[in-house]
């Protein structure tokens, strides 16, 4: 691949989102030194700290560099001082919904995988989860979260979920040739015993299901498959749901990957490409050094595969494994020799720069790091 220039908005958001973006940034940086890139990074604000700068959790300067853009990084919003006054008229995830909106990201895509070298680590039978490779494709800009809402005049409140057509047939084209080209399995997840909207995506899918028919698809109500989504993972190929269902599920499913903090997206459409780690700004961690900086990596990962750098990106993921074999972990999947958000981002990136452990070493023990504790 001959060298590129790609411009890079960079949103990192709130609480652990700048923590987990530099680390996704070192990353990058290392790659397009390797590989001879250029990669042009600006910054911008989205979330609690562009209300607190601009009073607008997206204002209007972000949208315009994300659209400038060739891609978007993105970190996290939310602040717990808005997620505990009910009353505020402005919050942080506004600015999240309305990017989405506005860049028409209508899919949001989010594999699963179970490393073999967190099993031990995890809460599930490991017999059971190992294997898993799935992907979660969640409709990103209808749905409850953009339909109507307010109280009225008895005291009581409401939220509309609408779907079109249009909004499901989209999505489900995109979920299932990807699933034409994994294990020609797709598995609808709704509550259509229940819901209007769900029927509806069952109809949909089952006239677009036509189009693929070498494509088995199966049905399944919600809150079975949340049960069966940490049982049995291994029955998943691609799993399309509604932005809600797909919300709750995949931050069900990181546990099958060991961590919120391994979980990377991308969310798709229109416009340009934003690539978000599934988690929050996990406040409590802000500034600590505990935050897991793979969700970040991963999703930069994924970013390079959207740009055509399919080979970097492998490289990525490479660097990501060896750091899990290598036990190289946030605190949250090691509490006896946890690493720092920072050492995680640091293990990668001199892997990637060398693809040289002996190198990672030398850095570690020159800057005279070991492990936090
Ligand atoms: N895409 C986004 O920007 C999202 C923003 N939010 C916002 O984030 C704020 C916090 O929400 P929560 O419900 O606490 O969700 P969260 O995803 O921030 O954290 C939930 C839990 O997941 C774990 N976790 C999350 N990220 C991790 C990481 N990188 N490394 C290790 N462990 C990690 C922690 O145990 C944490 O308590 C809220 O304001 C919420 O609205 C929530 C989800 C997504
Ligand atoms: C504002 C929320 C919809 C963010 C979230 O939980 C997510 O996108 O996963
Ligand atoms: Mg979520």
């Amino acid at each position: 691949m001959d060298m590129v220039t790609k411009k890079i908005a960079l949103l990192p958001g709130d609480g652990i989102g700048p923590e987990v973006c530099r680390q996704a940034v070192k990353v990058l940086d290392a790659v397009a030194e390797r590989f001879g890139h250029r990669f042009e990074f600006t910054s911008h604000l989205v979330g609690a700290c562009a209300i607190d700068a601009t009073g607008n959790p997206l204002p209007d300067e972000t949208l315009a560099a994300c659209r400038a853009s060739d891609a978007v990084l993105f970190g996290a919003i939310g602040d717990p001082k808005y997620d505990n006054d009910p009353t505020a008229k402005v919050r942080p995830e506004q600015g999240l919904l309305r990017m989405r909106k506005e860049l028409g990201l209508f899919a949001n895509i989010r594999p699963v995988t179970a490393y073999k070298a967190l099993l031990k680590h995890s809460p599930l039978k490991s017999d059971r989860i190992e294997g898993t490779d799935l992907v979660i494709f969640r409709e990103l800009t209808g749905g409850i979260y953009f339909g109507g809402k307010g109280r009225m005049a008895d005291g009581s409140a409401y939220d509309h979920c609408t779907y079109s057509r249009v909004e499901i047939e989209r999505i489900a084209h995109l979920a299932f040739q990807s699933a034409a080209g994994r294990r020609q399995h797709l598995t609808l997840v709704d509550k259509a015993n229940v819901l209007e909207t769900s029927r509806l995506w069952r109809e949909v899918v089952r006239e677009i299901a036509s189009q693929y028919p070498e494509v088995e698809v199966d049905y399944l109500f919600v809150d079975n498959a949340a049960m069966q989504i940490i049982t049995n993972p291994r029955q998943f190929d691609v799993m399309l749901t509604e932005n809600m269902f797909g919300d709750i599920i995949s931050d069900e499913a990181s546990v099958i990957a060991g961590s919120m903090g391994l979980l990377p997206s991308a969310s798709v459409g229109a416009e340009v490409a934003v690539f978000e780690p599934i988690h929050g700004s996990y406040p409590q961690a802000k500034g600590k050094g505990i935050a897991n900086p793979l969700a970040a990596i991963l999703s930069a990962a994924m970013l390079l595969e959207h740009l055509g750098l399919a080979a970097e990106a492998e490289l990525v993921r490479e660097a990501v494994d060896e750091a899990l074999t290598n036990q190289i972990l946030t605190p949250e999947l090691n509490a006896t020799a946890p690493y720092t958000t920072e050492q995680v981002g640091s293990y990668v990136a001199f892997w990637i720069a060398d693809s040289n452990e002996q190198q990672w070493n030398a850095h570690n023990i020159a800057v005279g790091v070991s492990t936090i504790i």
